[in-house]
């Protein structure tokens, strides 16, 4: 575990055990996020990002990247409607093997800011025969649940992947050159805005293709800075509204890949010159706990 602040009391590999006791084990599918869809993009930097930073991924000429959307259940054929949150992960090409992912999801904040708290979170949802009420009675004693019944109010499926905004939740640093370091969060803010759909499946990776058709699928790669009272280690805290906002550049679906991107991990801890993970304790968490899930996974192939 590379985060220095935090030793978790549920490992990684526990983490992944409670989460095949709640939803099963789908062999050969990732162990969240199990159902979705992989593409070929191409990400063009507008070179925004270059006071903050000399990472090659934010700079420089257009670049080819790998996309995954996803429902975030663990079950594979469950139902995308119930499931209101979703995920985006967006590989980016560095020089040597650790390639760079954002690996967001529908939704500016976590529900924890503990990786055990979530994980305890999962156990408390997975629960069998008991409604969203008791459920939520058995954690409204905890005070590192707080959020949630708030968050889960907001909640609601979105109609589809191209319009919705995607953001990584953690901070990371970016530094120049010189030294000089500023944390920041990253968002992907789809360019397509209708909510409505003006397609007949309510399938959301059909949908996508469809729209494919139509016109281009196009994201843009926003920056927020955090303010020096920022937290940067807690990912259940937003920063204020008026935190100044970079457009670092711009993301275009380009045709889907026939793998769907299934043998891909996402790992959102990589790190590369002039880019690192923040001190925050579930970013770190992730990277082992998708390291568990990729080793069962491909093992099951
Ligand atoms: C302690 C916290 C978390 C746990 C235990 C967890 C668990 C998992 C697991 C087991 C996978 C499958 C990995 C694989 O097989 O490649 C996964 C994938 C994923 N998670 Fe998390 N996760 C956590 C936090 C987050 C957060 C904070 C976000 C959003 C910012 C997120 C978004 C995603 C997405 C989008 C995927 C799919 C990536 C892909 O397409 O390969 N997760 N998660």
């Amino acid at each position: 575990m590379k985060s220095s602040q935090h030793e978790p009391s549920i490992s990684p590999t526990e983490a992944v055990d409670i989460i095949e006791q709640v939803a099963g084990t789908h062999k050969g599918y990732r162990r969240a996020h199990a159902k979705g869809i992989g593409f070929n993009a191409v990400f063009t930097p507008n070179n925004n990002a270059k006071p903050f930073t000399q990472a090659s991924f934010l700079l420089g000429n257009a670049q080819n990247v790998i996309v995954r959307f996803s429902h975030s259940s663990p079950i594979p054929n469950s139902s995308e409607q119930l499931i209101p949150i979703k995920g985006m992960a967006v590989k980016f090409p560095t020089s040597d093997d650790k390639a760079i992912s954002l690996v967001m999801a529908n939704a500016p904040v976590f529900p924890t800011k503990t990786p055990e708290a979530f994980v305890r979170l999962i156990q408390a949802f997975g629960v069998k025969n008991q409604s969203l009420k008791e459920k939520l009675s058995t954690i409204s004693d905890d005070t590192e649940f707080n959020t949630v019944p708030a968050l889960l109010k907001q909640l609601k499926t979105p109609a589809s992947f191209a319009t919705t905004r995607f953001w990584a939740i953690h901070a990371y640093i970016l530094t120049t050159d010189s030294g000089e370091r500023q944390a920041v969060r990253f968002s992907f803010e789809p360019v397509a805005k209708e909510d409505k759909l003006p397609f007949t499946t309510k399938d959301m990776e059909l949908e996508l293709l469809e729209r494919m058709m139509d016109s281009p699928v196009r994201f843009r790669l926003l920056m927020t800075l955090a303010a020096p009272e920022d937290p940067i280690n807690d990912p259940s805290i937003s920063w204020p509204d008026n935190r100044l906002v970079i457009d670092v550049g711009e993301l275009v679906l380009t045709e889907k890949r026939e793998d769907l991107a299934e043998d891909h991990l996402f790992n959102p801890t990589n790190e590369t010159p002039g880019f690192s993970c923040s001190d925050d304790p579930v970013l770190h968490y992730r990277s082992e706990v998708y390291a568990e899930s990729y080793r069962r996974r491909s093992a099951e192939m």
